[in-house]
């Protein structure tokens, strides 16, 4: 795939570690073999996560377009926000992200910690407003772009989890090349990737990357937006736009675009009992750290997926990792008892 086409600023470690999680396989019968990749571990840029890969293809954009300002959009507990704050700082640009309220929260300091208070610590500027969750393009984005440029500044928009930007999927296409190179060292092949869908372009770049060897239909993405035809219809067009992008050369049918909408209940951020015993199997198996909002709702699916025998008998299924910790501080209340 041509990805080579395009230039890339490192704001990451590089390759991230495959390991095997033989305990949470054990503890789920021992029949599927699961693994996880560690996007979470990806950067030293405040705590890292999946969006940094996304956003090593759009920052040379960004500074080619003599910009000054990152300009990006996400709830108050965005990992995303957090991740272009980071950007910002360390490439020497300012930051404007707009903080949208699309969790009903519980927790009285929801908005002052994990997330958004390092996001405030590298300097952004951080607006709260009361707009309710949508992956779309925003008004309150729009707004925040204007902002900069009547205070005389140069914004370079990133829309939410830099998804629906034209280089949003090359990241998670570089994620599957990443894979075969790790597969072919490990000797190993895997049958299945689980990965967490909200905005769309983590998942969308996965797919177009695969489908170079056929395993299109083999990303199970979880959704954890709640709101499913939105998600599938920016898949849909994320994965298009990318194939194009990296000479495909093949249309990728709806049939190999697998998103599965059982776990996302009640909604986006609320975790269901479900979703909080996968976080806590995830912890005490194998202290990896999944949370409420995203990890913890394709952790879930995993689960359910292996206990209701989707993967058959000897399957090597890769977990995706894509970080989402930090936002746990925001629900010191569920899990004030573990
Ligand atoms: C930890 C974690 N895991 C998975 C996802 C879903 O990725 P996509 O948005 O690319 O589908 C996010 C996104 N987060 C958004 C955010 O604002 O943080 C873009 C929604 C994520 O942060």
């Amino acid at each position: 795939l041509r990805l080579d086409k395009f230039k890339k600023y490192s704001l990451t470690f590089g390759v991230t570690p495959i390991e095997h999680l033989p305990r949470l396989t054990a503890a789920l019968g021992g029949k599927v073999q699961i693994y996880a990749k560690r996007d979470d571990c990806n950067s030293g840029l405040a705590m890292g996560g999946n969006k940094l890969r996304k956003l090593e293809y759009i920052v040379p954009d960004a500074i080619e377009s003599n910009a000054d300002t990152l300009v990006s959009i996400g709830g108050v507990q965005s990992n995303h926000t957090r991740m272009v704050a980071a950007t910002a700082a360390k490439i020497g640009m300012k930051c404007v992200v707009v903080q949208e309220s699309w969790v009903p929260h519980e927790d009285a300091v929801y908005d002052r910690v994990g997330n958004i208070l390092m996001t405030r610590l590298m300097g952004a500027d951080s607006r709260i407003v009361e707009d309710g969750f949508d992956i779309g393009i925003r008004k309150s984005w729009e707004n925040a772009i204007q902002s900069v440029k009547d205070a005389g500044g140069k914004p370079y928009g990133i829309p939410a989890g830099a998804s629906v930007h034209k280089f949003g999927g090359l990241g998670y296409v570089g994620f599957a090349e990443e894979v075969r190179a790790q597969e072919a060292e490990m000797g190993i092949k895997f049958d299945y990737i689980i990965v967490c869908v909200v905005t769309g372009s983590t998942q969308g770049g996965m797919i177009v990357g695969f489908a170079a060897d056929g395993r299109a239909d083999r990303v199970i993405g979880i959704d954890a937006s709640g709101t499913p035809e939105q998600t599938r219809a920016q898949v849909r067009q994320i994965v298009d736009n990318t194939a194009e992008l990296v000479e495909l050369g093949r249309k990728v049918r709806d049939d190999e675009i697998v998103i599965l909408n059982d776990y996302a209940y009640p909604a986006y951020g609320v975790p269901s009992a479900e979703t909080n015993e996968a976080i806590r199997l995830a912890a005490r198996t194998e202290a990896m750290i999944t949370d409420p909002v995203y990890e913890g709702k394709s952790m879930q699916g995993m689960i359910d997926l292996v206990k209701k025998g989707y993967f058959p008998e000897g399957s090597k299924v890769l977990y995706a990792h894509l970080g989402g910790a930090p936002a746990i501080n925001g629900y010191s209340y569920t899990y004030r008892n573990g």
